[in-house]
């Protein structure tokens, strides 16, 4: 890709976890509402490639878009408690923003970041907690059509849709990540369905890498290490992607500490931003939801 990437939501968990893996291996532009501190912004990253702006204000997002090759959007609100006037306005009203701002400037590869919670309603009681469990061999491919279990899931969903729109009306190439559950470091604490979908960071940048690197029309493919646990299936990020996780949260003990002699996440490499404070989330925590370590 030699034109740059916008990078929304650049200052969260997963925006750090791909500037500290592939920070130094784009031109990039950082979109985020808030401002970043330098800490968060690899070196090469100019001033004038960093945009506080909110992703649903069109005039600045049109700007920010101007000469982008390809977008990572990733801004929004992360919560599965998330009510209804916040994810209407933060991801779906801003993704359709971001996603017509792509096209009207002809961006050719656009990566969402789509959510587990866009298909939390197959985890039903009859297959939980078995599901979360390596000997179950249930699985979700991509295939199966949406079933949110929450709100923060059906805005997930719409933006998966209208990247299909966005694809099939203008061309522009859409992968929708169903993203699990990021951790840095070890996955989360004991905690099945969070080990089952671990993503842990290494392997989020390699993925959104891969977003940036492969062809493919439109997908929907599932962002999560190669877990034992998993009941996502990883062909499809695999085939369409060429994704090649190295985690695996069988190499973890269940309260999370690295079991003897396993390959293990080795954090991050990156010099510029490896010493970057875990982001603070500007919405307010899910109350259930372990923070330690994204
Ligand atoms: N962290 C995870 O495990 C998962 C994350 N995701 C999705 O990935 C994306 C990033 O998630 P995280 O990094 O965990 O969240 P985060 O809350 O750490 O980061 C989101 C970033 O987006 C910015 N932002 C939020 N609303 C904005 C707006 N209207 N305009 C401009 N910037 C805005 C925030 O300032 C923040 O820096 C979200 O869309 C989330 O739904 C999906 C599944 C799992
Ligand atoms: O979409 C998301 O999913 C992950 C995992 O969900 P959880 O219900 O198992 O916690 C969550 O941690 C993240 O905040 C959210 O954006």
């Amino acid at each position: 890709m030699d034109e740059p990437v916008l990078l929304t939501g650049a200052g969260g968990r997963v925006g750090q976890a791909i500037l500290r893996g592939i920070g130094d291996d784009y031109e990039w532009r950082l979109l985020d509402r808030e401002p970043l501190p330098a800490a968060k912004v690899p070196d090469r990253v100019t001033d004038a490639d960093r945009y506080v702006a909110d992703i649903t204000d069109e005039r600045a997002v049109r700007e920010a878009m101007e000469g982008v090759g390809a977008v990572i959007h990733l801004a929004g609100d992360p919560r599965k408690t998330a009510p209804w006037d916040s994810v209407l306005r933060n991801n779906i009203d801003g993704t359709q923003v971001v996603m017509r701002a792509a096209v009207d400037a002809g961006v050719e590869k656009f990566a969402f970041a789509s959510s587990n919670h866009a298909v939390g309603g197959y985890e039903t009681d009859d297959r939980t907690p078995d599901l979360y469990r390596t000997d179950d061999d249930y699985r979700l491919d991509g295939t199966e059509p949406p079933r949110p279990g929450n709100l923060y899931g059906v805005s997930k969903a719409t933006g998966e849709a209208l990247g299909r729109l966005y694809h099939d009306e203008h061309g522009m190439s859409v992968v929708c990540v169903r993203i699990g559950n990021l951790t840095r470091d070890h996955p989360p604490r004991e905690y099945e369905r969070g080990q089952a979908m671990w993503l842990s960071h290494r392997d989020c940048a390699h993925l959104f890498d891969r977003c940036l690197r492969a062809d493919y029309g439109y997908e929907v493919v599932y962002g999560i290490s190669n877990n034992d646990r998993r009941y996502y299936s990883l062909e499809r990020a695999r085939e369409a992607l060429g994704y090649a996780p190295a985690d695996n949260s069988a190499n973890y003990t269940f309260e999370g500490e690295p079991k003897e002699g396993a390959a293990t996440e080795d954090g991050g490499t990156d010099p510029a931003v490896a010493e970057a404070p875990p982001a603070e989330p500007n919405f307010p925590s899910d109350p259930d939801t372990p923070t330690d370590g994204a």
